[in-house]
């Protein structure tokens, strides 16, 4: 079957439009603009010049929705799977839905170890292209008359996980059932402390969209499945190696797994 892809000017394009030519499809491609997902965090099927890859836009839409909201920052997504599945057009999807004024920077490992340019340089000015500066501006003015000073002095010394769970819950104003809060101890044990307290954001979000006040058992299995902690991204590389580095991928292409 003839297939015409229209290119435009920008880098990335995509698939989302099909209309008909007398007996062939014509293909245009349409710039990637977000990552399509409604105000329930559902993935619409083609949107915002994505289509399919529903698993890895709602994860992505997750964590977006976090930065939005300022509960994370600096920190590093790592986008596993086969060629051309679509990591790159998730990253960008979710770079646009923040804004425009978000800089977006892609490296090519052939950029990087050019001979025309030391790796140190190429990195530092691939750095320097992604530095996005919003300065916002807020003044407080209180006034009145000083009567009584109070000093709280902050908690110091090591907790017990169980402990950790319940600060930053509270830091966080998330609730987590008895329950929950057992489930993820043993999830910290299992993996890392830092994973099972990025888990609870993720958890949060799942229990909102159920109306739930409370994060639940299920909230957290269901985005433990969502996010792979350092040791299951190791084993999934291990076990993809030969896919992801030597063979042709063969028919559709896997859902991006993602680790947080
Ligand atoms: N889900 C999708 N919806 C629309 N277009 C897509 C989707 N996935 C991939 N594409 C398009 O397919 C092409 C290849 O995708 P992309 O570069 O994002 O893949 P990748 O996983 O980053 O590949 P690589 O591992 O080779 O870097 C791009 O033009 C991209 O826009």
């Amino acid at each position: 079957m003839a297939m015409k892809i229209t290119t435009g000017t920008s880098e990335l394009r995509d698939i989302t439009k099909m209309e008909r030519d007398g007996h062939h499809p014509i293909y245009t491609l349409e710039p990637i603009i977000g990552l399509g997902l409604d105000e329930r965090l559902e993935p619409r099927e083609t949107s915002q010049g994505l289509v399919g890859q529903a698993k890895a836009r709602k994860a992505a839409g997750m964590i977006l929705k976090m930065v939005q909201e300022g509960r994370i920052a600096g920190r590093t997504m790592l986008f596993a799977g086969p060629p051309s599945t679509g990591k790159t057009a998730i990253a960008m999807g979710m770079a646009q839905s923040l804004g425009p004024d978000v800089p977006f920077t892609i490296i090519t490992a052939s950029e990087v170890f050019s001979l025309s340019m030391s790796k140190t340089e190429a990195l530092t000015q691939a750095f320097r292209r992604s530095i996005g500066v919003r300065i916002k501006e807020e003044s407080e003015i209180i006034e009145g008359e000083v009567v009584e000073i109070q000093i709280d002095r902050s908690m110091t010394g090591l907790y017990p996980k169980s402990l950790t769970f319940v600060c930053r819950c509270q830091e966080e104003d998330v609730r987590l059932t008895p329950e929950a809060t057992d489930v993820l101890t043993s999830m910290a044990l299992q993996t890392t402390l830092r994973y099972a307290l990025n888990l609870i954001s993720c958890a949060q979000v799942v229990a909102k969209k159920r109306k739930a006040e409370e994060v639940d058992v299920e909230d957290l299995r269901r985005v433990y499945t969502y996010f792979m902690d350092e040791e299951r991204s190791v084993q999934w590389l291990k076990e993809q190696q030969g896919v992801l580095m030597f063979d042709e991928m063969d028919g559709e292409g896997m859902d991006t797994d993602m680790a947080a």
